[in-house]
């Protein structure tokens, strides 16, 4: 019998989703989440789908991403799923920021680590906890292929012209400064899935993919290949995030250390973690906020207002980068669940083919759907993400053979 489980780890900033697969026919094992690591009231979720058996749930802290890979470890143990199966196959690992060198699904080794590691300035919030990941993982398995799956690979094919900064060309190089991309992953299935609700195949058709989560990116997709992306260098650029300004003149990062007297670790905190929602109006969830404009709270209504303007600059934008556009898809935590985000990111519009129908945008679902009227130019679709299967296909497909 050959192994055919792939578990993936998704390590956040301050959480970690996972999942562990059984890749003859993709089902889904056991799910869960590790979320708040670092605090006193660190939770941890797990469905044990493979027993049928009901989810569970434990509170406590959880100091750091290596203990809670072990409690994870722990939970699949009590289902007989441990990482100890001669079943597993390989681990998948979600990697943020990749650089320039890693376009592919590549196999962990020290050199890799070092590489990974070498990144983490460009990658503050994720390239750590992925590292911890792999480095955990790799000491519970030190003889099952490790895989790293990158953010930044799908981005790859970027031209330069989307790519480059306009700054010196030498000081770019030498720094290895330009725009890598995010969130990859997600922007690879999802464009392959909205060619799929079309009945199209991914070859022949142009997709705007707007990636909404707490981290948000827009890309530009034009027949299966990733053209144009709103995050950069690092996950700050672009749009409005949740605790992430996004697009900023780069002058004011000058004044607040020139004027406003703060250090670049100040100005980077505030630009990552207290800006975008949060930083406009307390909040960093759209449900939250949803619920407060409901009440009329005015500071609520400023944050979506300038979290929706942002998102019609860059659907405008990646318009005419692509010139015809197929479909515009909506993902990811908000974009899959905050119907007036996506009725007003296309608002008054029709001129451009876009347009929501009312009813179809209300209604919840978990499958990929298409919310604009019968006969619209282009699709608008919300098509729910699947990084993790992703990362298992990609996983599977490059260990998979090898452990016949
Ligand atoms: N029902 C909902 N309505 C509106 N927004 C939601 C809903 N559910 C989740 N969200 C938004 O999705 C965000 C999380 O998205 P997710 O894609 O899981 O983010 P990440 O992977 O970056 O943690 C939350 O912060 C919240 O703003
Ligand atoms: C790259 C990035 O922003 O990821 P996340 O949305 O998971 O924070
Ligand atoms: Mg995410």
């Amino acid at each position: 019998m050959s192994a055919s489980r792939v578990l993936v780890l998704n390590s956040g900033s301050s959480s970690v989703k996972y999942q562990l697969l059984d890749m003859t026919d993709r089902s889904r094992l056991a799910v869960g989440l590790v979320e708040r690591i670092g605090e006193e009231t660190s939770r941890l979720k797990h469905s044990p789908l493979a027993t049928g058996g009901a989810a569970r749930e434990t509170t406590g802290p959880i100091a750091d991403h290596e203990a809670a890979l072990k409690a994870v470890a722990g939970e699949l143990a009590k289902d007989g799923l441990g990482l100890d199966s001669p079943e597993l196959a390989a681990i998948g690992h979600r990697v943020v920021h990749g650089g320039q060198l890693f376009t592919e699904p590549t196999v962990v080794d020290d050199a890799v680590l070092a590489e990974i590691e070498r990144l983490v300035p460009v990658a503050p919030l994720h390239n750590p906890a992925n590292l911890t990941g792999l480095r955990t993982a790799r000491a519970l398995r030190p003889d099952l292929p490790q895989v790293a799956v990158f953010d930044t690979a799908f981005h790859t094919t970027m031209p330069e012209s989307a790519a480059r900064y306009a700054i010196d060309v030498r000081t770019a190089d030498e720094h290895r400064i330009r725009r890598y991309g995010f969130h990859g992953t997600s922007h690879a299935y999802v464009s392959r899935a909205t060619a799929a609700l079309l009945g199209r195949e991914p070859e022949d058709v142009n997709v705007i993919v707007l990636h909404l989560g707490n981290g948000a990116s827009a890309s530009a997709v034009r027949g299966g290949r990733c053209v144009d992306t709103s995050m950069g260098l690092t996950p700050l650029e672009g749009l409005v995030m949740g605790t992430r300004s996004g697009d900023l003149d780069p002058a004011v990062i000058f004044h607040l250390m020139r004027v406003g007297g703060m250090s670049a670790d100040e100005v980077d905190t505030l630009l990552n973690k207290r800006s975008g929602l949060i930083g406009l109006c307390g909040d960093n969830d759209m449900r939250e906020i949803r619920r407060r404009i409901d009440e009329g709270d005015e500071r609520a209504r400023l944050a979506f207002d300038i979290y929706i303007h942002r998102l019609r600059k860059y659907i405008g934008a990646y318009y005419a980068v692509l010139g015809r556009v197929d479909a515009v898809a909506f993902t990811a935590g908000v974009g899959e669940n905050a119907a007036p985000v996506r009725e007003a990111a296309v608002a008054g519009l029709e001129s451009l083919g876009l347009a929501v129908d009312g009813g179809l945008n209300a209604v919840r679902s978990d499958a990929a759907r298409l919310i604009s009227p019968a006969g619209s130019a282009v699709a608008v679709a919300v098509v729910p993400t699947d990084e993790e299967l992703e990362i298992a296909d990609q996983t599977y497909a490059l260990v998979g053979t090898g452990n016949a």
